[in-house]
């Protein structure tokens, strides 16, 4: 057993532990960072940039095929094998050799196993070999473990050996047929990657396409997928499942539909990495999502610091915003806290203060890569309402605008935005149809910046682009309204 002391050791080196590392470095500490698996997590290999290099090539191509001078210059169809190689490169063919190198670049003490907590801040780390190493942090531990795809208890599912959104993001073949178990972001998007490549699509979506986003979005992507051959059974749930001894999966629904399929692909949501973290040693329960405060704390259930404060979650783990980008916006955050603590200065919790990861709970914004694509940040009218805020809803056909009938022939899309009636500042906005992701900025930094309508309307849109929609947003709104 060797012993190693730093200020601070982080659990799990996805893009959230990186960060949190990288962050607390650069204020002077230093830190060391645990890894079970592949250095850069879930996001890098089985998920956000996999899944986006199978979707890519499909958009491209409806894109030109829209219009009719670009048409005829395309004239073969989608290559499969073709973009599963580019999803390769983009996976780094599941080798870490790279985000290595960057750890080291940046001054970050890298062991690989998996790490525990054993006792208070003390993390023990069992390598591939059943070698311990203990680690002892001066200021805090972070976990930063992430989460995996939650199976649900459906008979024989499990037994079914399903995909999960790891087998769907790194498959090297197209099924013929595939049937995807949930219509949340991962069961959308596959569905969506895996019909362009050439499978036969199924979805089988208990509370609906997308039941999150505003469903003039979940509507357009629903009907999207229906025209583009995607069976939809929506509002039903599978009873049981079994795969036969050639292979093939039976599917059967609770109305009594039968389905055949090649694959199945479980997408029905997540659960916390910290099944074996050593959470018993802090009075918390193992594979419990873990709770924190303003600063991202782990809290215990009455809201008190488990243990004396030292120990800290960001990312999926703590479940306020399961996304890459908004887990290394809180690792951010994270990292000056423990920085600021550790030299003795207080921190700055308030709303939108430096320590503090506000546009968790207010400005959380998400690409969904269906087609068309979604972009959406803040609040929907239905999350509004929940939230008790007074709120009016506009809504605007965006294949009225002259920008986007340049972009694309029939250009079909739909922008809404919600103002808070009682601060007359934004606090939603949706925007569902082709090529929409990169508009979603600039509804970040409104709501971010609170914005009132009023100076939006200085904000003047280039003619004749796509972002016009803010414009006919606020003369929907009523300029004196
Ligand atoms: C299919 C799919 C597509 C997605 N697409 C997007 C997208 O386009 N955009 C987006 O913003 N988000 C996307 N997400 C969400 C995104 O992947 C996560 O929000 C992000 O990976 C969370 O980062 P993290 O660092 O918290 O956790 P992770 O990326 O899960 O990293 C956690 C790391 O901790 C390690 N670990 C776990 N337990 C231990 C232990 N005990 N000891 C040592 N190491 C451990 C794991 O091996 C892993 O490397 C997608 C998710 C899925 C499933
Ligand atoms: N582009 C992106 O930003 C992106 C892409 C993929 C994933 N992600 C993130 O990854 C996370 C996981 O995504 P996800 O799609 O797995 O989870 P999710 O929670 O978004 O969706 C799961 C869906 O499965 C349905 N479901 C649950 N049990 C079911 C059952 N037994 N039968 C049928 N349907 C069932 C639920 O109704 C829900 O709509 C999310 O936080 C998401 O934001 C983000």
């Amino acid at each position: 057993m060797a012993e190693n002391i730093f200020d601070v050791v982080v659990i799990g080196a996805g893009p959230v532990g990186e960060n949190v590392a990288d962050g607390v470095v650069r204020g002077g500490l230093t830190a060391a960072i645990v890894e079970s698996e592949l250095v850069g997590g879930e996001c890098s290999y089985w998920a956000c940039m996999p899944t986006k290099a199978l979707l890519r090539d499909a958009a491209a191509l409806r894109a030109v095929r829209a219009l009719p001078g670009a048409r005829g210059a395309v004239t073969g169809e989608l290559d499969p094998a073709a973009v599963l190689q580019r999803r390769d490169a983009f996976a780094s063919r599941w080798d870490d050799e790279g985000q290595v190198t960057w750890l080291r670049g940046a001054g970050i003490s890298l062991f690989r196993g998996v790490g525990r907590i054993s006792a208070a801040r003390t993390v023990e780390v069992t390598d591939a070999d059943g070698r311990v190493t203990v680690l002892e942090a001066r200021q805090a531990v972070v976990i930063a473990t992430g989460s995996s795809a939650a199976v649900p208890p459906i008979h024989g599912l499990a037994d079914a050996a399903p995909w999960t959104s790891r087998e769907a993001a790194a498959a090297t073949s197209v099924p013929e047929r595939l049937a995807v178990i949930g219509g949340g972001v991962v069961g959308t998007e596959m569905a969506t990657a895996y019909t362009a490549l050439g499978a036969q699509v199924t979805m089988i979506a208990r509370d609906g396409l997308l039941p999150m986003v505003e469903p003039f979005a979940s509507d357009l992507v629903a009907e999207t997928l229906k025209a583009q051959g995607v069976a939809l059974h929506l509002l039903t749930e599978p009873e049981k499942v079994h795969r036969d001894e050639n292979g093939a999966v039976r599917i059967t629904l609770v109305d009594g539909t039968t389905l055949d399929v090649d694959e199945v692909l479980v997408a029905t949501g997540r659960k916390p990495n910290t099944t074996d973290l050593g959470l018993e040693h802090v009075g918390l329960a193992p594979g419990d999502w873990l709770h924190v405060d303003d600063s991202l704390r782990v809290v215990l259930s009455d809201g008190t610091p488990a243990d004396d404060g030292w120990l800290y979650a960001a990312g999926d783990v703590n479940r306020r915003a399961p996304l890459t980008h908004q887990g290394k916006y809180q690792a951010r955050a994270l990292g000056d806290t423990i920085v600021t603590r550790a030299g003795g200065t207080p921190v700055d919790l308030a709303p939108w203060g430096r320590h503090a990861a506000t546009a968790d709970e207010r400005a959380v914004p998400q690409v969904i890569f269906s087609e068309p694509e979604i972009a959406a940040v803040g609040h929907t009218a239905a999350s509004a309402e929940a939230a008790g805020l007074r709120v009016r809803a506009v809504e605007y056909d965006l294949g009225a605008l002259a920008g986007s009938s340049l972009h694309a022939d029939g250009y079909t899309g739909r922008a809404g935005m919600i103002v808070d009636e009682d601060r007359k500042v934004l606090v939603g906005f949706t925007v569902v149809g082709p090529d929409v992701a990169e508009l979603l900025h600039a509804a970040t930094v409104a709501i971010t910046a609170e914005v009132p309508i009023d100076r939006l309307w200085h904000a003047v849109p280039a003619f004749p682009t796509v972002s016009e929609v803010w414009l006919r947003l606020l003369e929907t709104y009523g300029r004196n309204a």
